[in-house]
Parts: C-alpha cells; sequence; structure tokens
C-alpha cells in the first residue's frame, strides 16, 4: 500500500515551551553504524531506551533515495486533478497498491518499489540482528513477518508546505502541529527526510526532543506491535512533526506489518520463566480496526494490556 499525503495543519500553536530562556540539554540520539558488529548490543539499547534511533551505512543506494524525492516533489507540486489519478484518498491523501498502473505516474511508482525494496533488505537486516542480539529462537522470527507476501505494510510520502504565518511567533517559541502526537502500530518504522527539521520525540521526562534532520541517514521507530513481543521491553516512542515558517518538508515512511492474520504476543521466547505477559494476545488486524477507532494520540495499547479496566 502507498500513501501519499499532504499531513493538514493544525492551524493552532503549540504553547510556548520553556525552553527558550532555559536551553533543555537533550540526550544525544543513538547513532547506530550497521557496518559495524557491535552495533546489535547498541540497537537492543536503542530500543530499550528511546524507541529510537539513526542508522548509517545502511547499504541503501543514494541514487534511489534521491530519485524519489525528486519524483514526490514533482508529484506534490503537481495540479491536483493530476495529484487526484493516483487514487482515492483513504483514508486521506492519494495513491493505494496501484499506483501508476494506469500509464500515470509510472516513473514515480518505479521509483517508490526501488526504494521501498532496498529499505525492506535493510529493515530486515535491523530486525534480524535484533532477534540475535535477543536471543530469539530463531533470526528471522520478526523479519519474517514483513517477507511475508501476505505483510501489510505501509509506505507513505508526507509532504509539508512551509508555514510563512509561523515566523512572527517563532522567536516566542511558539510552534504548530504538521502531524499530531502518536505512536506507530506497526512493528518498526523507516524514516527519511529532507533536510528540513520538524520531526520531534518525547522522552521519559516528557520533554519533546527535536530530531536535526540528516537526509542521508534513516530514522527507525520502534512500533507499538514490538513493544507488544517484546513485552514491554522495547519502547514505542511517541512522534510528532511540526511546521517550518521556512522550508517545506518531505518525509518518506517505511512501516513494517505482520500480516493481517498474525497473532501478537509476547514471544515466549523472550520471557523469563516467572514473567507476566503485560498484553493479551491480538491479532494485527483487530489491533489495527481498533487504532483506526481511535484518535491519533491515545494510548491505542491500554486496551489490550492485562490489566486493563475498562472503568478505568
Ligand atoms: O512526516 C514525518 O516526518 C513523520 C510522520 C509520521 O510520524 C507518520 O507518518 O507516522
Ligand atoms: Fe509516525
Amino acid at each position: 500500500m502507498v500513501a501519499i499525503s499532504n499531513p493538514p495543519v493544525e492551524s493552532f500553536f503549540l504553547k510556548p515551551c520553556k525552553q527558550i530562556n532555559n536551553p533543555i540539554k537533550f540526550p544525544p540520539i543513538p547513532i547506530i553504524d550497521l557496518s559495524k558488529p557491535e552495533s546489535k548490543h547498541l540497537l537492543v539499547k536503542a530500543c530499550q531506551d528511546f524507541g529510537f534511533f539513526k542508522v548509517v551505512n545502511h547499504g541503501v543506494p543514494l541514487e534511489f533515495i534521491a530519485k524519489l524525492e525528486s519524483e514526490a516533489m514533482k508529484f506534490f507540486s503537481s495540479p491536483l486533478s493530476q495529484k487526484q489519478k493516483a487514487g482515492p484518498p483513504d483514508p486521506f491523501g492519494y495513491g493505494n497498491k496501484h499506483l501508476g498502473q494506469n500509464g500515470d505516474l509510472e516513473e514515480f511508482r518505479c521509483a517508490v518499489n526501488d526504494y521501498v525494496t532496498s529499505v525492506k533488505k535493510m529493515t530486515c537486516e535491523i530486525l534480524e540482528l535484533l532477534a540475535e542480539e535477543l536471543k530469539l529462537k530463531s533470526r528471522n522470527v520478526l523479519s519474517k513477518m514483513l517477507l511475508d507476501e501476505q505483510s501489510d505494510s505501509v509506505f507513505r510520502v508526507n509532504y509539508y508546505p512551509p508555514c510563512p504565518e509561523l515566523q512572527e511567533h517563532e522567536s516566542k517559541g511558539k510552534k504548530m502541529i504538521g502531524f499530531g502526537e502518536h505512536t506507530d502500530p506497526q512493528i518498526i518504522s523507516v524514516l527519511r527526510s529532507n533536510n528540513t527539521s520538524g520531526l520531534e520525540i518525547l522522552l521519559k521526562n516528557g520533554s519533546w526532543m527535536p530530531v536535526p534532520p540528516d537526509s542521508n541517514s534513516f530514522f527507525i521507530n520502534v512500533g507499538d506491535s514490538l513493544q507488544v513481543m517484546t513485552n514491554g521491553r522495547f519502547k514505542s516512542v511517541k512522534h510528532r512533526v511540526v511546521t517550518n515558517s521556512l522550508k517545506s518538508r518531505l518525509s518518506m515512511i517505511y512501516f513494517g506489518g505482520p500480516p493481517l492474520n498474525e497473532k501478537i504476543a509476547p514471544l515466549p521466547s523472550l520471557m523469563e520463566s516467572d514473567e507476566a505477559s503485560l498484553y493479551k494476545e491480538f491479532t494485527w488486524i483487530e489491533y489495527k480496526k481498533s487504532a483506526f477507532n481511535s484518535r491519533l494520540s491515545d494510548n491505542r495499547l491500554c486496551r489490550f494490556e492485562n490489566n486493563y479496566n475498562i472503568l478505568g
């Protein structure tokens, strides 16, 4: 599934953060060098401590990245009638599985295919390194869900136009939301953006940390399903995008998901003998339906927690 979307900018300002006169020192974002064998240990640590990390020496050809960026920019700057040919908005934006199959957008489709094939390979390598370091019973226990023909993975390209009206408020530390806070429901998300800032992740201490953009690297998020499969060891990190007053932001995200009927539950080979399962087992389709019926910012996993009490 391919979705190409122009996330609605919420035209209200976020409260200024205290940072303005009292800059917060943020922790460094873990950087994983995939060409180094010791990355396995750091990968697990990053998933536990942050649920988020940056990947360098990833092996995805830079020409695939550049080609997709230029095709996507061409697409977003084309007239609405042209963009609508990419497919009906479902649930929003443009595009579906059949992107470009009627002859339009052929080059865009090829660029998406090259990019996604390569990013999926890298993602599977990351999942296999994680499985090894976690001593799971087989190396492909996580990656096979993405490699399955029925894998419910999604690829989305987001375009955020600049918001010049923000400029006069920026000096007071105010921000405007481009994509509201949320966690990603799948197993793992792989984000690449142009060099425009905007992405922020929520730290355990409740502060939002801006992620400096790096157009040659990938940023990886643990998704809700991986949090469940690791019985809460890995954290599905909350994130959001704030708008930029001067520059447009283009991001491309591969969401690696399991097949619809896959059962999601803590992996037995990861659990200590006396460890209680924090989550009830569910299928990916059940979780997806429940997530689509909730608000973006809700903690969508809590309904599936073993100690969930419907009365609160
Ligand atoms: O556009 C971005 O940078 C992030 C968007 C995002 O978090 C998402 O599409 O799930
Ligand atoms: Fe996200």
